[in-house]
């Protein structure tokens, strides 16, 4: 019958199982004739969106032979407590009629939550004592009530209601393995063509090993690192449809009998880039950046610096379990367009770790309580696709100093202080997966305005001047960098473009003279084309080739993007920080 749950769900199954099965063997009701209050069976399932946690209760259902009634507390809520109260008093009905039953509660976090995003305690009262009700005269068959909830923290009123909580935690490689495995096994897929041998089977190396389908499926378990129960359902899936169209186009047309049950990697593989576009497709999933240090110029120490700090524990992560030794996160402050952002991007690409951006003032809300959940959401969507590097940009105005904040005041010390430990929960989280790495690069123009208990020791402790890039080396070394993907005429020298600038430039700024130089060249092949040196069939996109004419209109319409002042503000501040 367990073949009913994904091997990477068992171990959570089996816990629950056991907390369950008293109640279900009615071995508990006779207990309850005892004591002053009956124990209810009134448990929480916690995880991300796509763990498994409605299968997983589903299974339960299924394995001891009850019903399964699904209620969405969404459609518990109303707009007044009463009907509420009503709607519970419902739902009790419906449970009863179906048992026994386990009744899953589903979206429990916005259960007895008010507009203000306070615990509503008149509906958990009445809750509560509807269900004691239930249990202390009601016999007939067992009620179990299974909350099922992304939240893993619960307000203390709510909390109190629950006999036990379990957690589904994220997969680790073998687990993955294992139900990637699972899915093959019940699905009776043909992994690249050979017979598929269960996991168990080949741990204990009893029948003839198919060494190749457990490579590719250990293979495909290592690049699906942020991968849920959910996502994996969705990978065989899609590889099986890649599977048809691969059939489909070697033959020209559809084969009469076309075996879907044979997966090749390349079907995974193909299936996994299928969902890479469609993640990255919405707006506020991590996704892995395409930015290389080639992009870069200069900025070599900062580049250093963050190997250092974020390579190590991502590659051993055993020997950070300590959290003194990891550092959350780092500030990089400066005039904007010398690159913070930049540098950000490309030590994800390079580390191969997902990269979620968000800009301070887009989080806040003026809701009471939203801007608060957004900083959650975005901690919680960054531990759900780790390791991952969260980049808030424009720092200050989601953080500024505390009491500092004018009217808004109590507002913004409530975000502060989330943001305060969010920072603090990534080192100490009690998470026994050490894979699990969240690194935050805060950036700011304005280091003096944010609240300062943001830079204490494991926090945001290491503070990062990204400035303007100064003499010809440094500036002809950006200028290369900008000018890595055109095609530059052969007399073209960057050196002398770099010296023919003010000796102080901002990334941003020499962005601008190379894009004005790649103009001209776009504009003077346009111009090829009308006075018929050059026909329309001749064109590609090596055809734009920018000459030192080009690179000099740029240097010719050079406007410095920050002034001298401003500059000079800048560095009078990093040597009081
Ligand atoms: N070191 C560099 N090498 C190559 N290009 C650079 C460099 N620094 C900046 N740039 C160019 O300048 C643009 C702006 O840089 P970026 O957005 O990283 O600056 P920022 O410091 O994050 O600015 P802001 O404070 O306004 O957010 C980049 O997209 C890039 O094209």
């Amino acid at each position: 019958m367990l073949e009913l749950c994904p091997t990477g769900l068992k171990h959570i199954f089996n816990q629950i199982q056991e907390t369950i099965s008293p109640f279900l063997n009615e071995d508990l009701s006779d207990l309850s004739l005892f004591l002053s209050s009956p124990i209810i069976p009134m448990l929480a399932l916690t995880g991300c969106l796509g763990s498994g946690r409605h299968l997983a209760v589903k299974t339960l259902a299924k394995f001891n032979g009850i019903n399964c009634l699904s209620i969405d507390c969404n459609a518990l809520q109303s707009s007044t407590a009463k009907q509420t109260e009503s709607k519970i008093n419902a739902t009790i009905q419906k449970a009863k009629a179906a048992a026994p039953v386990i009744v899953l509660l589903d979206n429990f976090e916005v259960f007895a939550i008010d507009a203000e995003n306070n615990e509503d305690c008149r509906v958990i009262e009445y809750f509560m004592n509807t269900i004691t009700d239930l249990y202390q005269n009601y016999t007939k068959h067992p009620i179990i009530f299974i909350a099922v909830t992304k939240d893993i923290e619960f307000k203390p009123n709510i909390s109190r209601l629950f006999l036990e909580k379990f957690h589904i935690p994220k997969l680790n490689l073998r687990q993955r393995y294992e139900m990637l495995d699972w899915f093959s096994n019940v699905m009776r897929l043909n992994i690249d063509g050979a017979e598929h041998v269960k996991a168990n089977e080949l741990l204990v190396k009893q029948t003839p090993v198919n060494v190749n389908s457990q490579n590719v499926l250990q293979r495909v378990a290592a690049k699906t690192e942020t991968f849920l129960y959910g996502d994996l359902d969705t990978l065989v899936h899609f590889a099986t449809r890649e599977s048809y169209l691969r059939q489909h186009n070697n033959y020209n047309q559809l084969p009469p009998d076309p075996d879907l049950r044979l997966i090749k990697e390349e079907d995974f593989n193909s299936a996994l880039e299928s969902i890479r576009k469609l993640q990255s497709q919405h707006l506020d999933a991590p996704k892995i950046p395409k930015v290389y240090w080639d992009d870069i110029g200069g900025l070599e120490k900062l580049k250093k610096e963050l190997l250092k700090t974020i390579q190590l524990p991502i590659k051993y992560p055993h020997l950070f379990k300590n959290a003194s030794l990891k550092r959350s996160g780092i500030l990089l402050y400066g005039p904007p367009g010398c690159g913070k952002t930049l540098v950000a991007k490309a030590v994800s690409t390079e580390l191969n770790v997902s990269f979620l951006s968000v800009k301070g003032p887009e989080l806040l809300n003026m809701y009471i309580g939203q801007s608060e959940e957004n900083v959650r959401k975005v901690f919680e969507s960054a531990r759900a696709s780790s390791p991952c590097i969260i980049f808030v940009d424009e720092l200050d105005a989601l953080a500024p100093r505390r009491g500092a904040a004018g009217d808004s005041a109590g507002a913004s010390d409530r975000v502060v202080s989330q943001l305060l430990a969010e920072l603090d929960g990534v080192n100490t989280s009690g998470d026994e997966d050490t894979s699990s790495f969240v690194f935050i690069m805060g950036a700011t123009n304005r280091p003096d305005l944010l609240e300062q208990s943001l830079l204490r020791p494991g926090r945001l402790d290491k503070l990062v001047y990204v400035g303007p890039y100064c003499g010809t080396r440094e500036k002809t070394s950006v200028l290369e960098a900008l000018c890595r993907k055109y095609k530059l005429r052969p007399e073209v020298n960057l050196e002398a473009v770099a010296e023919a600038l003010p000796d102080k430039c901002t990334g941003a700024d020499l962005l601008q003279v190379v894009s004005t130089a790649r103009s001209a060249a776009v504009r003077a092949l346009v111009a090829k084309l009308h006075n018929g040196t050059l026909k329309e069939s001749e064109l590609s996109p090596d055809s734009i080739v920018i000459g030192v004419t080009e690179l000099w209109e740029g240097v010719v319409s050079f406007r410095p993007s920050v002034t001298d002042d401003e500059l000079s503000h800048y560095e009078a501040m990093e040597s009081q920080m």
